[in-house]
């Protein structure tokens, strides 16, 4: 898959931009601040119809603009498709082949990328929520029922919290209406559980050898999902569904106490083992890179493996964070096979090296311009 061609109106420091890109590597160069994380943040806003910089969507326009659209076209294997978004204060707008999308599930999936910024490299020690957002985005983009779940049960959630928080406060005895809430959240819950666990089965599988690789074979990498209902890694949806319902039931009490949901897959965690050891408690912070690094590679044989395409990568200044021997990796993992663009203030020597005819943008102050060949 590869992106061909951006056009930015009025989006964060850009108020009218068109670029077309090559489908090997992309490098956007530039000091601090000139707008080099604002476009590939624009690429991943297309891809992802939301950033991942900020939960605001009002964020990405122009200031004294009203309206920011991005559009791009899109080539697959066997279609070119017109990618468009527009965020107003009426919200956001997404166009596949100009029609409008009624349900977001919809349109995400149509442009899938990958992104690695530094932060990336705290997925192993972060906070749970930076692991489930992960798991979420990237497997969201892969399969559009699991989207579809995670959207309701983020619903369900929010309402069974308020009505927990109600029979907290006493404003209401009445436990019917919390029955039919939890089933409900049980019923989505389950399926999110099970898809977790075998997505991050193959993840596993992908990212074991690339770890095996960057560690010169000394260290196995596995994952291991740590849930907060206790099910049985071989039980079928029937079974996570009832194993779910129970810690629930057991929980209500609790629940009613702390008015707020205690389990499910929105406490759940990913835990990174090496050698035996946890990374996060264990490792050394190169130890902590090299498992970063090996799952974000790994992500991108898995989508490739489940949608036939490989995605397109982002990285986010990340090149200067890495030693020569995890930036080597990373680059011939993706040299001639993954469109990727790139941000940095300056190419790093191994990059100069590996990266055969880039294509070069410079940016300052929100203008472009395409580096040519002397
Ligand atoms: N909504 C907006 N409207 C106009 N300008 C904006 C908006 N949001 C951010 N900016 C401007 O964009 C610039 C930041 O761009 P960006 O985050 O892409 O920096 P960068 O080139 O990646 O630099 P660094 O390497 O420091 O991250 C800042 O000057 C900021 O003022």
């Amino acid at each position: 898959m590869e992106l061909e061609s951006l056009t930015l109106k009025n989006y964060r420091n850009y108020g009218d931009l068109t670029l077309e890109f090559s489908d090997g590597v992309n490098v956007f160069l530039g000091e601090n601040a000139q707008g080099k994380t604002n476009l590939l943040e624009s690429i991943y806003v297309l891809a992802l119809a939301r950033s991942h910089r900020t939960s605001s969507d009002k964020d990405l326009i122009q200031w004294s603009e009203k309206e920011a659209t991005i559009s791009g076209r899109v080539k697959r294997a066997i279609s070119d498709t017109p990618l468009s978004l527009n965020f107003s204060n009426k919200g956001k707008k997404a166009r596949v082949n100009h029609l409008e999308q009624s349900k977001l599930s919809q349109y995400i999936g149509q442009l899938n990328v990958i992104l690695f910024a530094p932060e990336d490299l705290e997925l192993v020690k972060g906070a749970p929520s930076v692991r489930r957002r992960f798991i979420d985005m990237e497997f969201g983009q892969m399969n559009p029922l699991y989207l579809y779940n995670t959207t309701q049960y983020k619903r369900i959630l929010k309402e069974r919290n308020a009505y927990l928080k109600r029979l907290q406060l006493k404003q209401t005895t009445d436990t019917v209406f919390l029955d039919v809430l939890s089933e409900q959240l049980v019923n989505v819950g389950a399926q999110i559980l099970l898809a977790r666990e075998s997505f991050l089965k193959k993840l596993e599988q992908a990212a074991q050898p690339i770890h095996a690789e960057i560690s010169d074979q000394r260290e196995t990498l596995h994952l291991v999902y740590n849930s907060s209902v206790n099910f049985d890694e071989k039980d079928d949806l029937a079974g996570v569904t009832a194993a779910f319902e129970a810690a629930l039931l057991k929980q209500r009490a609790r629940e009613i106490m702390m008015g707020s949901t205690l389990l499910g897959p929105h406490r759940d965690d990913l835990q990174f083992i090496v050698n035996d050891n946890d990374v996060a408690v264990f490792g050394s912070q190169g130890q902590q890179r090299t498992t970063a690094l090996a799952v974000k590679l790994a992500e991108i044989d898995l989508m490739q493996q489940e949608t036939g395409e490989y995605p397109v990568l982002l990285l986010d200044d990340v090149l200067s964070e890495l030693d020569a021997n995890r930036q080597t990796h990373l680059l011939l993992a993706i040299q001639d096979k993954v469109q990727t663009f790139i941000t940095a203030p300056s190419l790093t020597d191994v990059a100069r090296q590996l990266i055969h005819t880039p294509k070069v943008f410079h940016v300052k102050h929100g203008e472009i311009t395409l580096e040519t060949e002397n």
